[in-house]
């Protein structure tokens, strides 16, 4: 089999494992405590959280990738940017975040991430206002395309800052294709604009619903870091997480999550 066929044979393959996805099943597997426990300094959402706070800058458009059912990944970013778009591969999660911006209403109460990234503004502030003013679409998206959202999605000049958590190395069957869809997800952004991707190291597998193990390209920082590379990007920060044993749930075996703040030439 030609590589490249093999290539499209396993990208269909990894799509087929995510028609069983459960949007609820996911939130409760990985946004309740201990993962996202904020009486605790190292619970793994607070730090996500605080590396989100302190790295977005000011800009027109903002895209988060991969957004799945959650909107943790834009609650700081919503300050700083005119338009924020949110993109899913699944119409079920397209849906979980439709729900949410028009009633409110969610499989996982997000209070208290919102209460929290407050905090760390330093003011009371009504967040759920500001994201429904300033989400404007939610998306199909597919970073395996080299025009991974719908033509005429986003300004010519491309978005000012992409925000991406979890998705890449979640959807991609290896590691070339991880580095290319890097490369697709640059095209989305325009030149000067910045990447802040968040994703897990050691990990090969989660659980995207009952039973349904997905596979991961188990990747370590240095493999993180030369596909950033690869890719155009320049890497501007790159922090580690590393799971204490109580945050190995069962849901997969990520052993440290990356946050990484990238730029754009
Ligand atoms: C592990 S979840 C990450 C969700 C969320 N960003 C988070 O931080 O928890 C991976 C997401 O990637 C989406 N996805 C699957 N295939 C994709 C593709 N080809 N392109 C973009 N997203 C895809 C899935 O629907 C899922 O919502
Ligand atoms: O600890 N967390 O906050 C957290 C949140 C989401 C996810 C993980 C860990 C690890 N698995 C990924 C899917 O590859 C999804």
């Amino acid at each position: 089999m030609e590589g490249e066929d093999r290539g499209e044979k396993a990208v269909a393959a990894m799509e087929a494992c995510y028609q069983g996805f459960d949007p609820a099943a996911y939130l409760q597997y990985n946004y309740t405590p201990p993962r996202a426990d904020f009486t605790r300094s190292d619970s793994i959402v607070p730090w996500k959280l605080k590396c989100l706070h302190e790295a977005f800058s000011e800009g027109e458009v903002l895209v988060d990738v991969g957004s799945g059912p959650t909107l943790y990944q834009v609650m700081s970013g919503c300050e700083h940017f005119d338009r924020v778009v949110l993109s899913d591969f699944l119409e079920v999660n397209r849906k979980e975040l439709r729900i949410w911006l028009q009633d409110g209403k969610s499989s996982l109460d997000w209070t208290p991430y919102l209460k929290f990234v407050c905090e760390l503004e330093g003011r009371k502030c009504n967040k759920n206002e500001r994201l429904r003013s300033v989400v404007t679409d939610v998306l199909p998206i597919n970073i395996h395309q080299p025009c991974p959202l719908p033509s005429g999605s986003l300004p010519s000049t491309g978005a000012d800052c992409l925000v991406s958590s979890f998705c890449l190395e979640s959807v991609s069957p290896d590691l070339s294709s991880f580095t290319q869809a890097l490369g697709h997800l640059s095209g989305l952004l325009r030149s000067g604009g910045h990447l802040l991707l968040i994703g897990a190291l050691g990990e090969s597998f989660y659980l995207g619903a009952p039973g349904l193990r997905i596979p991961v390209v188990p990747l370590d920082e240095a493999q993180v870091c030369s596909s950033l590379r690869a890719s155009g990007f320049h890497l501007l920060q790159l922090s580690v997480y590393h799971l204490p044993p109580d945050m190995r749930v069962g849901v997969d075996d990520v052993t440290g999550v990356f946050f990484a703040k990238a730029r754009k030439p």
